[in-house]
């Protein structure tokens, strides 16, 4: 691809691997961002909007961002706070994705419990900015200073291997699921940061032209988040039961009633959060719902 076919598009880093990168391929096709992308090439155009698309590693996208290269990407929020990005870029969206903690370990055998035993001593992550402003406010509480300062030392991954190597006292790394944590002989002490995926744009952008564009794009992807976080709950209702229902389902703006042939009952329909669904049939059938259906969203707008 030659340069000049970039030119004029907005370019949008998308995680090339790990953890994010499968759920922005499927939010790249909810958005209807189409492209090819040819083997191993890290620039892709797409093919019906005036956008290229740019793999990078998710720990590189906020500095990309941030310093204008690129228009927009998605990442980890914690990355954005670990590249010293959070001035130059915008975090226009929470994407819901990509959910977890950067958290404080220790093993669980050991005689360290809290962050003050830990203070002081070897802490390995890959994360050293976050790690070491944290550890610089404790030493600082704990009056330490010098060499009795906590030691952050970088590694570039399987940094839970650290303490069982004999490098480390503690590591300070992303948790999710805590299984990494757990097989590793470790447990959490204190959590830096909570994170998730964000989108992100430049707090400075050098193309003024783009923003009915990057516009657009928040809004589809807003949908398809959108889409995966709310389903459709519809009902049958005794009437005299609505005002009782409509604050169970209480709908982004209001639900819609709809009359039915026997006057008596009404149907409502409304959008509810996916994860609450079980709990809110359990109440609807209580005050006397009937026919009860659940519907998942392709997409939507909201
Ligand atoms: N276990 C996890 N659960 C959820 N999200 C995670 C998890 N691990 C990492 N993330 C998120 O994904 C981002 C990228 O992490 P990931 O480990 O996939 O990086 P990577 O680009 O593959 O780099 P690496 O070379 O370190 O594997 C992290 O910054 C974080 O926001
Ligand atoms: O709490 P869990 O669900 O076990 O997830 C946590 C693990 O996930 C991340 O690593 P990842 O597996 O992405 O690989 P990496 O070590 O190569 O970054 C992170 O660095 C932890 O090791």
């Amino acid at each position: 691809m030659n340069l000049e076919a970039l030119d004029g598009r907005l370019l949008f880093a998308i995680p090339k691997k790990g953890r994010l990168h499968e759920k922005c391929l499927s939010i790249l096709a909810g958005a209807d961002i189409q492209f090819r992308r040819h083997n191993r090439l890290d620039v892709c155009l797409v093919v019906n909007h005036p956008i290229a698309l740019v793999f990078l590693p998710a720990a590189d996208i906020p500095s990309f961002v941030g310093k204008g290269n690129v228009d927009l990407g998605i990442t980890g929020h914690d990355v954005v706070l670990e590249a010293k990005m959070q001035d130059n870029v915008t975090e226009i969206l929470r994407l819901g994705f990509g959910k977890c903690a950067l958290q404080v370990q220790v093993p669980e055998s050991g005689s360290i419990k809290s962050v003050d035993d830990l203070a002081g001593k070897r802490v390995v992550t890959s994360f050293e900015v976050l790690a070491g402003e944290y550890f610089d406010a404790i030493d600082t509480r704990l009056e330490l200073s010098g060499d009795r300062r906590t030691r952050i030392e970088y590694v570039g991954g399987s940094v839970e291997a650290a303490c069982a190597l004999g490098l480390a006292d503690g590591i300070v790394d992303l948790v999710e699921s805590g299984d990494t944590m757990r097989a590793a002989g470790l447990h959490a002490i204190a959590t830096v940061l909570d994170s998730e995926a964000v989108l992100i744009r430049s707090s400075v952008p050098k193309h003024a032209n783009l923003a009915p564009l990057i516009q657009l794009i928040t809004s589809r992807i807003a949908g398809v988040i959108a889409a995966s976080k709310y389903v459709s709950c519809q009902y049958n209702i005794p009437r005299s039961q609505l005002s009782a229902a409509a604050l169970i389902t209480p709908g982004r703006r209001a639900p819609t009633i709809s009359p039915l042939e026997d006057e008596k009952w009404v149907a409502v329909s409304s959008m509810v959060e996916k994860k609450c669904i079980a709990t809110i049939m359990d109440k609807l059938v209580e005050i006397g719902a009937e026919d009860l259906m659940i519907f998942n969203l392709d997409n939507c707008r909201v």
